[in-house]
């Protein structure tokens, strides 16, 4: 196949043996060890990594260096990454995509094999006791080639006691705290809080260059309705800085029924704490820079799209292919105050190779889409395109 329809390219050497160019790594001497001492408790996984909370043993003075931070440790997943890789293109290609204010914090972490075991132990607990989701069952934390871990700021809303006071107010949303509730409900709950964690994967903010001419649907939104027959977040919308369309779906990614230790006020209803938590979504989708950043970034990096990427692209066009897909499956951590205030991060911006299979992943997915006419939409149903 020729290359000769390419734009040229600044690097047009053919393709290395490489799949990636490492970095430089890190000086490794400074990285801290995890006393094997530490309790780890499973908060949430992905289907590349699981995330656990810090803590200190029983009797043992706290773990404050752990204070809101999670420890992020690495699956058996053939398509994955070692860490010290993935680290090290986190802040040499990743990072510098991004204003460091919008980026989870993220540090490196020598993770005892005893701890990876014994972790492994309790995965295996949970899965036997039905407290693992179903579809993570049967994949286990990396046990031989994984030494290290990441250390990541915590996006979990915060305890009201944490919280800074709020200033006074002179209207009625300054309406006190049902504070006779708290004492309960910090007993049965553990905390309560006046913040919600909205997470979500923007996807492919752009439509897929590989999509035909007269596509109808976004290649995130024809990907899901292929597989799972429902429609979900159209990062089309998401992205378009266009209030109505932002709102109408952020349906799919707001919470409906109330987080269990969320706090409301004398007179607040779940409805207005609701709507308070899209009002401020929907404004930072509107006006924030990462959205737009997110567009231009998923245009560059990707111009040529999967099909001829990997057909005809060169070493440069598939590192770049590369980072354009870490883009796209990139998560957006927003921590929003109901008193008005969103902290937002980009995580799991993880290194992806076209190893393991991915490339034929990446392939498929798109000759499906086009062959099987979800990008044009032969059957009636969600149309993308404004
Ligand atoms: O192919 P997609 O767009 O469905 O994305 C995959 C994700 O699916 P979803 O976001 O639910 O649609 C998928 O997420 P889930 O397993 O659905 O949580 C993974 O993130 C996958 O990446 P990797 O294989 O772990 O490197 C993702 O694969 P790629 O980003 O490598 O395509
Ligand atoms: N910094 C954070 N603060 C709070 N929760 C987090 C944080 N990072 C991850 N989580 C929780 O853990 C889950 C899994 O984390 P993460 O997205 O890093 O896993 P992953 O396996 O890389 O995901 P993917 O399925 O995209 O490959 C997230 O969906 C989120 O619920």
């Amino acid at each position: 196949m020729s290359s000769a329809a390419l734009p040229s390219s600044p690097d047009s050497l053919a393709d290395a043996a490489s799949p990636v160019s490492v970095p430089p790594l890190e000086d490794l001497s400074s990285v801290p060890l995890l006393s094997e001492d530490l309790r780890l408790t499973y908060l949430a996984e992905g289907a590349a990594n699981i995330i656990y909370r810090l803590s200190a043993p029983p009797g043992a003075p706290p773990a404050d260096e752990y204070v809101n931070k999670l420890l992020r440790l690495r699956k058996a997943l053939p398509s994955a990454q070692p860490n010290l890789l993935a680290y090290s293109h986190l802040l040499h290609t990743f990072h510098p995509l991004f204003p460091s204010h919008l980026l989870v914090p993220t540090t490196l972490i020598r993770v005892p094999k005893s701890v990876i075991l014994r972790e492994n132990v309790n995965l295996l607990r949970m899965e036997n006791a039905g407290k693992r989701p179903a579809k993570r069952r049967g994949l286990y934390l990396e046990e031989e080639a994984e030494d290290y871990g990441f250390v990541i700021l915590d996006m979990s809303p915060r305890a009201i006691k944490d919280l800074p006071p709020t200033p006074p107010d002179t209207d009625d949303t300054a309406a006190p705290l049902l504070a006779g509730v708290i004492a309960e409900e910090f007993k049965s709950k553990g905390f309560l809080t006046r913040q919600i964690l909205v997470e979500f994967k923007p996807k492919w903010v752009v439509q897929s260059p590989s999509a035909p001419a007269n596509w109808r649907r976004c290649r995130t939104c024809a990907l899901r309705l292929q597989k799972h027959r429902k429609p979900s977040l159209c990062p089309l919308d998401l992205s378009s800085q266009e209030e109505p369309r932002v709102r109408n779906t952020l349906q799919h990614i707001l919470p409906s029924i109330p987080p269990k230790n969320l706090q409301l006020r004398h007179g607040e209803s779940w409805e207005d704490a609701r709507k308070a938590i899209e009002d401020q979504t929907a404004d930072f989708l509107v006006n924030s820079e990462l959205m737009p950043l997110l567009k231009r970034l998923q245009l560059e990096m990707d111009p040529l799209g999967p099909i001829k990427v990997a057909r005809e692209g060169s070493q440069y066009y598939r590192e770049r292919f590369f980072t354009a897909m870490t883009v796209r499956d990139l998560t957006i951590f927003l921590r929003i105050d109901l008193d008005g205030g969103v902290e937002a991060r980009i995580g799991d911006l993880d290194l992806k190779t076209g190893e393991a299979g991915k490339w034929d992943y990446w392939t498929n997915v798109e000759q499906t889409l086009v062959t099987g006419g979800h990008y044009t939409g032969t059957e009636e149903g969600v149309w993308c395109k404004p």
